[in-house]
């Protein structure tokens, strides 16, 4: 693991956002054509924000979630709506977005239909993850009912997982999807996290999930 520290937040968003534009830059060179999978929550906006003015071949990026809340998109919970509201305008408006969610009761209904639109865009070039204190990364909580089973290198694509820390029923990207991404940038804030991912080091990933991406992933930190 790469751990870099920035002198504050408004450092830490402009260089991490100049750093993902860069590696989105090289997959379109290397590949023409570039799959960026970015988290939800509320740590990202201000990356998100900067990102969507860069000057980039957004025509043939793919943007999707890492997880997705299984809200309607007008709840303010809702990650897709964030990725609409902060990331996919301006310049990044041209972008492709591949859903995580759908219009139905349970994300059971609708996971084979969202698996195979989102396989054509695999792998992954640019992971950009978010980190709960808990130590979870994309939809995958510590104590979630299907945790062992998401982490294993046999999971499918995409699992639908509950867990009380959650909140409500979460669709997420398994480990071995996460772990397939050319480039693994983890987005962290504030003391607690940075403590959290200290712990994670003594812990199994069960108890602290965030490390299934930890070896090859460069840490973005500012208090
Ligand atoms: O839907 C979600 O909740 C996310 O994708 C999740 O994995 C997030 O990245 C962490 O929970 C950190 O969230 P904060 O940035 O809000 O602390």
């Amino acid at each position: 693991m790469n751990f870099v520290e920035y002198p504050d937040r408004e450092f830490l968003t402009l260089a991490l956002a100049d750093r993902l534009a860069g590696d989105l830059a090289q997959a379109l060179r290397q590949d023409g054509r570039a799959s960026f999978c970015v988290p939800g929550g509320t740590t990202p906006g201000p990356v998100f924000d900067t990102l969507s003015g860069v000057d980039l071949d957004w025509s043939r990026v793919s943007v999707f979630l890492n997880d997705e809340r299984w809200v309607p998109e007008t709840s303010p919970r809702s990650n897709t709506r964030l990725l609409r509201e902060r990331l996919l305008r301006s310049k990044a408006a041209a972008a492709t977005l591949v859903p995580l969610h759908a219009d139905a009761p349970l994300p059971e209904d609708q996971l084979e239909a969202l698996a195979e639109g989102l396989a054509p865009h695999l792998p992954i070039s640019v992971l950009l993850l978010g980190m709960g204190a808990d130590m979870h990364v994309a939809s995958l909580f510590p104590g979630a009912d299907r945790l062992a089973e998401a982490l294993s290198p046999q999971a499918p694509l995409l699992m639908a997982l509950r867990s009380d820390a959650a909140g409500e029923p979460r669709i997420t990207l398994t480990a071995p999807v996460l772990r397939g991404a050319m480039a693994i940038h983890l987005l962290i804030t504030g003391a607690e996290k940075r403590n959290a991912l200290q712990r994670a080091a003594t812990l199994s990933d069960l108890e602290a999930p965030v490390r299934t991406v930890l070896a090859n992933a460069t840490v973005h930190w500012a208090e």
